[in-house]
């Protein structure tokens, strides 16, 4: 099977006046169709540029200088700029933290999702109607005809966040960006949409990638996950393997820091330490500051993949049972 997105070596930079940092360095992944790959990791750790990086979006000063990004085995970054604004809605799409990224406040629902699907398809406006309605219903939105008719700020939190997810899936993307989408909301209304997100990878084969600080959240929905420290994964495996026998120290931190893994009240371990400046990372491991189980080669020598099957970027990786 093709992957629906692969990632090769994705390394983006920013020249700022601290020096060039490398918030993206040396990222692969890949996901299948239909797959849902939740990246986690701390504020900083470089999600988000992962993300634009993967888009095309990334602005000056910054700058993707190395990697591929297939789609469905078609590399973006070999594409002529405006091929790759053709590609951007169509094959791959995007869902933000605020859906006010992608809605028009001063446009009817039906005639902003309309007009979306004719960016890229010569369809009549009626046609267009349609597939939004359709989408919307993807999604598990109640009543989609009045929903069309109304402008974002008559839709509550949660409901403006599914409409922004439908029109992500208007053209039946190979792969959908989700960055932070459900952070800003309730718990509840949270839940309800990850449900509906995993129903849509499901039963359309769009592949997810689901950015989230939150590991609860990921652990529930993805299939795969891929840890980022300080611009680079340095985990990743199937989801529950992961949260199960995590290998890297940073993963178990992170993990026991869920508040759902304690007995309520109990207080909860946190990482000590916090995340490193990109622009004055450690020599040899930069999460060796943090590390209870560093020792002098973590000081000197950069860790390298050391399990196979699943990535584990540590010298000193936790033993799991076979
Ligand atoms: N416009 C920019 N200029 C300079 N550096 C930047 C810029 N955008 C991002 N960075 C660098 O990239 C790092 C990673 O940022 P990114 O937004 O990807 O983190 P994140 O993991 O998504 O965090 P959050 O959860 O807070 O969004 C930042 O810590 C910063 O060093």
């Amino acid at each position: 099977m093709t992957a629906a997105l692969q990632v090769r070596g994705l390394t983006t930079r920013f020249d700022t006046r601290a020096g060039a940092v490398t918030a993206v360095n040396d990222v692969s992944f890949s996901v299948d169709p239909g797959r849902i790959m939740g990246l986690v990791g701390e504020s900083g750790s470089g999600k988000s540029v992962t993300g634009f990086s993967i888009l095309g979006l990334i602005e000056a000063p910054g700058r993707v200088t190395g990697g591929e990004v297939l789609v469905e085995g078609q590399d973006l970054r070999a594409l002529p700029p405006d091929e790759m604004r053709r590609m951007r809605g169509r094959k791959v799409a995007m869902v933000f933290q605020d859906p006010m990224m992608t809605l028009n406040p001063v446009l009817r629902v039906g005639d902003q999702m309309a007009m979306a699907v004719q960016v890229h398809d010569r369809v009549s406006r009626r046609a267009a109607w349609d597939r939004a309605r359709s989408a919307l219903e993807t999604v598990g939105i109640p009543a989609p005809g009045e929903r069309l008719m109304a402008y974002p700020h008559q839709l509550s939190g949660g409901m403006r966040q599914r409409v922004a997810i439908a029109t992500a899936l208007l053209h039946q993307p190979a792969v959908i960006i989700a960055d932070e989408p459900t952070t800003a909301l309730d718990v509840s209304i949270q839940g309800q949409i990850l449900a509906e997100v995993r129903r849509l990878a499901d039963d359309t084969g769009t592949a997810i990638v689901w950015v989230s600080h939150d590991l609860a959240v990921v652990s529930s929905l993805a299939d795969e996950i891929c840890v980022m420290y300080a611009g680079r994964i340095v985990e990743s495996g199937p989801a529950e393997r992961v949260i199960a026998a995590p290998r890297h120290p940073y993963t178990r931190g992170l993990i026991a820091s869920v508040p759902s893994s304690h007995a309520p009240g109990g207080r909860l371990p946190q990482i000590p330490g916090s995340t490193p400046q990109l622009s004055s990372l450690p020599a040899g491991c930069p999460f060796r500051p943090r590390c209870d189980r560093a020792t002098d080669l973590c000081v000197t020598e950069p860790p390298r993949v050391a399990a196979a099957g699943r990535t584990v970027l540590c010298h000193h990786p936790l033993e799991v049972a076979p």
